[in-house]
């Protein structure tokens, strides 16, 4: 079997879908700066190509301006050599494919199917509500094109979701939260599952970890090594409990036999041994 060289190695590549205003772009940010991918935003790419005055940016403006979908040999080719400039090989493809044909050019031009889907889920009044507090001077962001846009989303973006859905390859996130809340289950699906279990979600360098983990090896070795010693002493002390007390005991009765003996002399001369009585009892007659 041959291998495959680092020139036909294909990239990753991730789709970030969901209405208009579910926080694709916003989330988008955090996975570039914790998880090193490159966002692509088809919207972005579409919008820099009109300020480029290139011959494609009249229609592609009318088009934004309707909430309509740009021709996918447009959009693709933006994307292709937006990938080839970046010098990476992981990517977040954020607001495409936007429909069925979307979906099935990119994969017929590029040959690339994506690694999973991430779906932005968010209730439309909520999308409506961030999209009109945006102030960011798009021109589709009013409301007569917010609600184009919504049904365009409802009729040729979801069906893209759920053919994804039917390859097991979508990964949902409740939108409607909290930036940091919807970052937090971003975090969880960018996390490889091995990870989550050796850290618990936080990233140490593996230097510290190799160090971290020597230490708290040693430290554990040297634990075992004073417990078993200190549990060979107990029993030593424990078995041979009643040896020592005889010893001790004998200790006992030689000390108090000798303190006796020096106070005997003490008080009534030299100790009393047979040849002193004889002498004694010799001395008496
Ligand atoms: N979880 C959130 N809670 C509240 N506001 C948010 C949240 N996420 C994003 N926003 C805000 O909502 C607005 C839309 O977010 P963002 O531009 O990320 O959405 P989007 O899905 O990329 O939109 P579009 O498809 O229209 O480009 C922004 O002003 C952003 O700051
Ligand atoms: O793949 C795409 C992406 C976007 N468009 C058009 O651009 C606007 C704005 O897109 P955002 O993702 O909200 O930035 C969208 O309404 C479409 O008109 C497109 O045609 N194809």
């Amino acid at each position: 079997m041959g291998t495959v060289s680092d020139a036909e190695k294909k990239p990753a590549v991730i789709f970030v879908l969901g209405g208009p205003g579910s926080g694709k772009g916003t989330q988008c940010a955090n996975v570039v700066e914790h998880f090193g991918y490159t966002h692509l935003s088809a919207g972005d790419l579409l919008r820099a190509e009109i300020k480029s005055g290139s011959e494609n940016g009249t229609m592609i403006q009318n088009m934004i301006k309707e909430g309509k979908i740009v021709p996918s040999e447009v959009t693709i080719k933006l994307l292709q050599k937006a990938m080839q400039e970046s010098g990476n090989d992981k990517f977040l493809i954020d607001g495409f494919p936007r429909n069925e044909e979307n979906r099935a050019a990119f994969e017929a031009v590029t040959k690339i199917e994506p690694a999973f889907v991430l779906f932005f889920d968010c209730p439309e009044e909520e999308m409506e509500r961030r999209i009109l507090s945006r102030n960011q001077g798009r021109e589709d962001d009013n409301i007569e094109t917010i609600r184009k846009r919504f049904n365009v989303f409802l009729e040729s973006s979801l069906p893209v979701v759920e053919y994804y859905e039917s390859k097991g390859k979508v990964r949902k996130v409740d939108a409607a939260k909290s930036v940091e809340e919807v970052f937090e289950a971003v975090k969880a699906i960018f996390t490889p599952k091995e990870e989550k279990v050796k850290h618990h979600s936080y990233a140490i360098s593996p230097c510290i970890e190799n160090n971290l983990t020597l230490k708290v090896s040693l430290y554990a070795s040297f634990k075992k090594l004073l417990q078993t010693f200190s549990f060979l002493i107990g029993s030593i002390v424990a078995i041979q409990l009643p040896f020592i007390s005889r010893v001790l005991n004998a200790i006992r009765i030689l000390l108090k036999g000798y303190r006796e003996e020096l106070s005997f002399s003490d008080t009534y001369g030299p100790p009393v041994t047979e040849t002193s009585l004889e002498h004694n009892k010799k001395v008496a007659v």
